[in-house]
């Protein structure tokens, strides 16, 4: 009777609305039975399974009949068995592959791979990002840079760094934490980023080959990379696939949107002008969202079965955390983990693959550039 339990205590806390309502009524004839092939049918009455299929892939389905007054009704409710898509765990199996490599790299060659970090301002997000890059750096033995600029120094101090950095045979990845203060222009400066470095995968030659069939961008930027990395790292297919990106932002949802074309998924862009948005991501097989909205895709928005990637890392205020505020995701993790097939949970997620695929990306140029395979 878990099963039954489950779905009685499914919650819905902060994110919960009228539209994300636990159960759905529906007339229960063959054809529906058909649509839901991973179903366990539950008598109320009897309390017993009366007829079950399970795949873990899938979430299960749980219907009952309704008691009384209309007697072909059927309650539908989904049991809490989205995998959870463990970025924290796959980050770190990869940052081993990456300093086994990086070890075999020294060993061969004598060659240790450098990434050089410029940081603009003092925003103290972009602070502890830039400070776990150069922990994750150290603990997998690549050589870090560091360079810490002022909120008000100009356009060209940071173009000078680059220049260095560009010219550095030490230095294999350059990459200037985003966002840079107001007075910059993030353009100019991406620009200047030399391509064979440009482990962020940001500059506009590389976003361009992203998007052409038959090109190869030098490198894919870290956070969708990381996106797709977890999707493989848990086969879940995506050729063929419905997918729908919530976001079109340069660092994260517009890349996405290009790789999940390029794995020949089909692909929508959901984003601040897009009318009823929740008819488009219903239709997804696999929702990426990266918004920064907290709490924004309802349960409603998910088809059962959906592949959920929660790439926003929203803070909200929680007086009972000793910090003030927790983070959330896009997706209302509470209400689409009872729906989705699949969910990356926030924090734990798609965060911590962006530091792997940087490590991994500096790797990869380091052996570009040496001609080490
Ligand atoms: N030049 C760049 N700037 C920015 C990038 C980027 O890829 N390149 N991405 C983000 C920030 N970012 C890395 O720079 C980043 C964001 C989040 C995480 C992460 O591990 N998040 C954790 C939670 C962390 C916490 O507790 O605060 C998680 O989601 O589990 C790593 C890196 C913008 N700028």
């Amino acid at each position: 009777m878990a099963l039954m339990e489950t779905a009685a205590t499914m919650m819905f806390t902060d994110c919960s609305s009228p539209s994300s309502s636990t159960a759905r009524l529906l007339h229960f004839t063959s054809c529906n039975v058909q649509k839901f092939p991973n179903t366990i049918y539950h008598s109320l009455r009897s309390n017993t399974l009366q007829f079950g299929i399970s795949n873990p892939k899938f979430p299960k389905t749980i219907i009952s009949r309704c008691s009384s007054s209309s007697p072909s009704a059927v309650q539908v409710t989904t049991e809490a068995s989205a995998t959870i898509i463990d970025g924290k765990r796959v980050a770190k199996d990869i940052r081993e592959e990456v300093a086994v490599n990086i070890s075999r790299m020294k060993d061969n060659i004598g060659i240790v791979p450098g990434l050089a970090v410029i940081l603009v301002g003092d925003r103290k997000d972009s602070a502890t990002y830039v400070r776990n890059k150069k922990k994750a750096c150290d603990s997998v033995g690549i050589n870090s840079y560091e360079i810490r600029l002022p909120e008000d120094c100009t356009e060209e101090e940071v173009l000078n760094h680059i220049s260095k950095f560009n010219d550095d045979p030490s230095v294999h990845g350059i990459l200037v934490q985003l966002p840079l203060p107001s007075q910059m222009n993030e353009q100019n400066v991406l620009n200047a980023v030399c391509i064979e470095k440009d482990v962020d995968g940001f500059h506009p030659l590389n976003i361009g080959r992203l998007a052409m069939r038959g090109r190869e961008p030098s490198f894919v930027p870290c956070t969708p990379k990381g996106c797709i990395e977890l999707l493989h790292r848990y086969d879940i297919p995506i050729k063929g696939k419905r997918a729908v990106v919530i976001g079109r932002s340069n660092i994260v949802g517009m890349p996405a949107a290009l790789l999940l074309q390029r794995e020949d998924a089909t692909v929508s862009i959901v984003h601040s002008r897009t009318k009823n948005p929740e008819e488009i991501t219903k239709q997804a097989d696999i929702i990426i969202s990266a918004v920064g909205q907290p709490n924004m895709v309802k349960g409603s928005w998910v088809k059962p079965g959906a592949v959920i990637i929660d790439v926003g890392i929203n803070p909200v205020e929680d007086p009972e955390s000793s910090k003030g505020y927790r983070l959330v995701g896009d997706v209302c993790y509470e209400e689409a983990k009872n729906i989705a097939s699949a969910i990356t949970p926030v924090p734990g997620g798609v965060g911590p693959m962006t530091i792997a695929m940087l490590l991994s990306n500096t790797l990869l140029s380091a052996k570009r550039i040496h001609n080490f395979s």
